[in-house]
């Protein structure tokens, strides 16, 4: 039987991939808490429903099965328990300082009978005006009067690359770098536990939520079904990739090496995939502000216990030895002119989505880029982001690939 998950490489054709259209959430961003949202604007959501309506067109005209996170979330609730269990953990991750907002969003939670309602407003966050007025008699009620929301919204859900990842038939449920994004693996615990495709199945969690050191989904790159490669970033410590890399030997999964790429800490390169991805057998988007600096280590499993070596040499011949090749090529975002290479950067240029060797999906919004990738032989697909990007985030980081066709 086939595996519910199957993903051994970046670039096998992809034939189901998890999305999250954006919704009512992106409607609670404020100025005053964007910064902590890990948002730079606010989007217009009609059109960045649009734009990601046309996204998942393009998908599915290319004969790629589009799921959405909002609808397995609401399918994985397959007994009132698991609703209830749910809801109780939703909110005790909420953040609801006061008991008496806590009780009442619980009793609007427990009274939605429709699920997806239910796992939108789970989503969207809410407001205080939202809640039926009740007497505001504890301290924690009267001195909270100015923030205007009882539950944060989580506006990066879109992102779906992030909060969990697929690597060979198994996954990692990711422990996020910050509160805001840590509360969206909790629908990934629910659907690999309990939706009727993933619960029971052959599926091994090789990072748990539960995890103490940090990983994201968009610095988990599947180079090759023997080697992956994991950004040591803003967001993902090197602890975590010993962790992950031990998870996968102790679990038996086809791996050989982890590469770990440490790219710095930075905002502008938060993850691995805004600044390298792989595009074709032997060809990778990369922004050439890390090309430098990079160091890559090498993880292989030892006699007792990792076998971890600092790889000397540059990043093409580290490419070819790990993947087999005699030659990489490597297309630079914004070619060689800085400002260009950094304000394409900065709009996911190099965030491209691997659809099948050699053909991706870009934004439109990056040509100079664009225009190197396709003279290097690679077909583009385009799409606009104009209101999508205000997220920091392209093609890949909006994408959740579940089953890939071996290469
Ligand atoms: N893989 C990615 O780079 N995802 C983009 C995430 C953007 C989001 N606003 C964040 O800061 O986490």
């Amino acid at each position: 039987m086939s595996r519910p998950i199957n993903v051994n490489s970046e670039i096998g054709k992809l034939k189901t991939v998890l999305v999250h259209r954006p919704g009512a959430e992106l409607e609670n961003l404020m100025p005053d808490y964007l910064e902590r949202l890990l948002f730079d604007d606010i989007p217009y959501l009609e059109q960045a429903q649009k734009e990601h309506d046309g996204f998942t067109d393009l998908l599915r005209s290319k004969d790629i099965e589009v799921l959405y996170l909002e609808d397995l979330a609401a399918e994985s609730l397959v007994t009132e328990e698991i609703r209830v269990k749910f809801i109780d953990q939703y909110l005790e991750e909420a953040n609801i300082r006061s008991t008496t907002a806590k009780a009442k969003v619980r009793e609007m939670l427990l009274g939605m009978k429709d699920n997806r309602e239910m796992i939108d407003k789970t989503m969207a966050g809410m407001q205080k005006v939202e809640l039926p007025q009740y007497e505001m008699n504890s301290l924690t009620d009267m001195v909270e009067t100015d923030y205007p929301f009882v539950i944060d919204p989580m506006p990066n859900l879109y992102f779906t690359r992030d909060p969990f990842a697929t690597m060979g038939h198994g996954v990692t449920l990711n422990r996020m770098y910050a509160e805001t994004r840590n509360r969206e693996t909790i629908y990934g615990e629910y659907i690999f536990a309990h939706h009727p495709r993933f619960g029971g199945q052959d599926v091994p969690v090789l990072y748990t939520r539960e995890d103490t050191t940090r990983i994201e989904g968009g610095d988990e790159l599947v180079l090759s079904k023997d080697v992956l490669a994991v950004g040591i970033s803003q967001r993902t410590d090197a602890a975590s990739i010993e962790k992950l890399a031990q998870n996968i030997f102790d679990a038996g999964l086809d791996f050989k090496t982890v590469l770990g790429f440490n790219i710095g800490e930075y905002r502008k390169f938060m993850h691995l995939d805004t600044v390298f991805t792989m595009i074709d057998y032997d060809k990778f988007s990369i922004h050439p502000e890390i090309e430098g600096d990079l160091e890559v280590y090498s993880i292989t499993k030892g006699t007792d216990g990792l076998n971890i070596v600092r790889e000397e040499d540059t990043l093409e011949h580290i490419l070819c030895k790990y993947l087999n090749l005699d030659k990489v090529q490597l297309v630079r975002c914004g070619g060689a002119n800085i400002t260009a290479a950094a304000r394409e950067q900065w709009n996911d240029g190099s965030n491209t989505l691997t659809i099948a060797p050699g053909e991706v999906v870009v934004y439109d919004r990056n040509p100079i880029t664009n225009k190197l990738m396709e003279e290097a032989g690679v077909k583009l697909n385009y799409i606009p982001g104009s209101e999508l990007v205000r997220g920091r985030g392209g093609p890949r980081c909006m994408s959740m690939p579940l089953v890939r066709e071996d290469i």
